[in-house]
């Protein structure tokens, strides 16, 4: 099998003094810090001092102030040994909740009272449906007709780069080799250029039912491909596949969604999680007592109650993350729904998630997310708040994502390798209150 070309280092390498990572790292770093002037760290921001502290590889960052609600399951014990990193069960001021409903594999959750409207719901996702959903995600979504980071600037196989690479893997094809778009393309004076590789952070106007309609009829210009971007293997391009979009387009250039596109399919099985996420929490424990004006969650007041029937999930990122990649501090204001639940789901190897408040002055809630668990973001306070992921914690693939795992089914050996160094985001936003109608609110701004 072609190994996509990823740093598949273990925890226990990085944790370990006497390991060559650990030495190669304080090496590296001792480089790197010799001439840093130490007035730069002054002006951190508390959340890009937060930020900077977890990214460090020397030393290796201390969690014992991160919560991982994990540690107290028992069922969590062994992926907790074997990856080695650990937070601590109390290191974090939040409250423990029952779930309702069904379709879960754990039954509690967590609410924050410094950031009311965040709930964490460890392990909601089954080792199963972990499996389903990561061959879903690289598989059916990151591929045609589903924009990708790699689109813009790679002719990409017909069936998909991940479907190519599978049967490359299986010896069905040769390891091809796949041409930079920039070569075949005709080149157009109205595109933008956006560079491969980290996802772009822009800021942007945050979209409401008032300037909806001039947002929507702004024209987006396509992305421009990169005229660095060489000729590559599938096997190499693996690595690099940064995101995929679900439901309505996304345009990265404006960080506004491009409804010229129409929207693509949400499928079932993602809505089915989100919608079962969300009805599985009772919002009247999260929100009822919170004393936030009405003015918060705009015009109409406060819709929690009525979520468990009109939250309907219609647009979404797929982040796929190697374990060198951050995602920096930022706000998801492109939605018109601005307090509706956002879900997200982690797979793969486990990450330090940091949220903060309405600035990045804010102190931020350092939560380390593992593969199964989901994270709603609701309400005016947490749907603005800051956010990020600056760690992709190494080694900390659970044992039931693993090659010998039950069930795995066809080709996991491939899914595996990719995961050991790789965490799956699967962000699920909805864009449009429900009863909204975008054709009227575009038309009334035009007449
Ligand atoms: O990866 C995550 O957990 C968060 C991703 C995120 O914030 C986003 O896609 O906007
Ligand atoms: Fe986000």
């Amino acid at each position: 099998m072609p190994a996509p070309t990823t740093d598949a280092t273990s925890a226990a390498d990085i944790l370990d003094p006497t390991s060559a990572a650990y030495k190669k790292a304080r090496k590296k770093y001792l480089n790197t810090t010799r001439n840093r002037d130490a007035h730069v760290e002054a002006d951190w921001t508390p959340f890009r001092a937060a930020e900077k502290r977890f990214k460090a590889r020397f030393p290796p960052p201390d969690l014992s102030d991160v919560l991982d609600v994990a540690v107290s399951d028992e069922s969590r014990a062994e992926e907790i040994v074997k990856g080695g990193w650990r937070g601590r069960g109390d290191a974090v001021r939040c409250k423990k909740i029952e779930l309702g409903g069904e379709g879960s594999s754990s039954r509690t959750a967590y609410i924050f009272p410094d950031t009311p409207g965040l709930v964490l719901l460890p392990s909601f996702v089954p080792p199963d449906e972990q499996r389903r959903l990561v061959r879903w995600a690289l598989c059916e979504q990151a591929r045609h007709p589903n924009e990708t980071n790699l689109d813009t600037h790679y002719v990409l196989p017909e069936e998909g780069l991940w479907n190519n690479y599978l049967d490359v893997c299986a010896g069905h094809r040769g390891d091809e080799i796949i041409q930079p778009r920039a070569l075949v393309a005709t080149p157009t004076t109205e595109a933008v250029s956006e560079p491969p590789g980290p996802r772009m952070l822009i800021s942007n106007e945050p979209v409401d039912k008032e300037n909806y309609g001039a947002i929507s009829t702004t024209p987006k210009l396509p992305p421009a491909p990169s005229t660095s971007a060489q000729a590559i293997r599938t096997s190499a391009l693996i690595p690099k596949l940064r995101w995929a979009n679900i439901g309505w387009s996304y345009h990265w250039g404006t960080k506004q969604y491009d409804f010229s596109k129409g929207k693509g399919v949400i499928s079932d099985e993602i809505r089915s999680v989100c919608k079962r996420a969300v009805r599985s929490v009772s919002w009247e424990e999260v929100f009822g007592e919170e004393n936030a004006t009405r003015d918060d969650w705009g015009d109409e007041g406060p819709d929690w109650n009525s979520w468990n029937k009109t939250y309907e999930p219609d647009a979404g990122i797929v982040n796929f993350y190697q374990t060198k990649d951050t995602l920096m501090a930022h706000v998801d204001r492109s939605e018109v729904c601005a307090t509706s639940p956002l879900v997200s789901i982690s797979l793969g190897c486990a990450a330090v998630f940091l949220i903060g408040g309405l600035t990045r002055d804010v102190e931020p809630t350092p939560i380390l997310l593992r593969s199964g668990d989901v994270v709603i973001m609701s309400g005016p306070a947490c749907r603005r708040a800051y956010h990020g992921v600056p760690r992709i914690l190494e080694g900390t693939l659970p044992p039931h994502l693993q090659h010998n795992a039950s069930s795995g089914g066809e080709m996991w050996e491939v899914y595996e390798q990719y995961l050991r160094s790789a965490r799956i985001n699967i962000n699920v936003r909805q864009v449009f209150p429900r009863g909204f109608d975008p054709q009227i609110h575009a038309n009334s701004h035009e007449g």
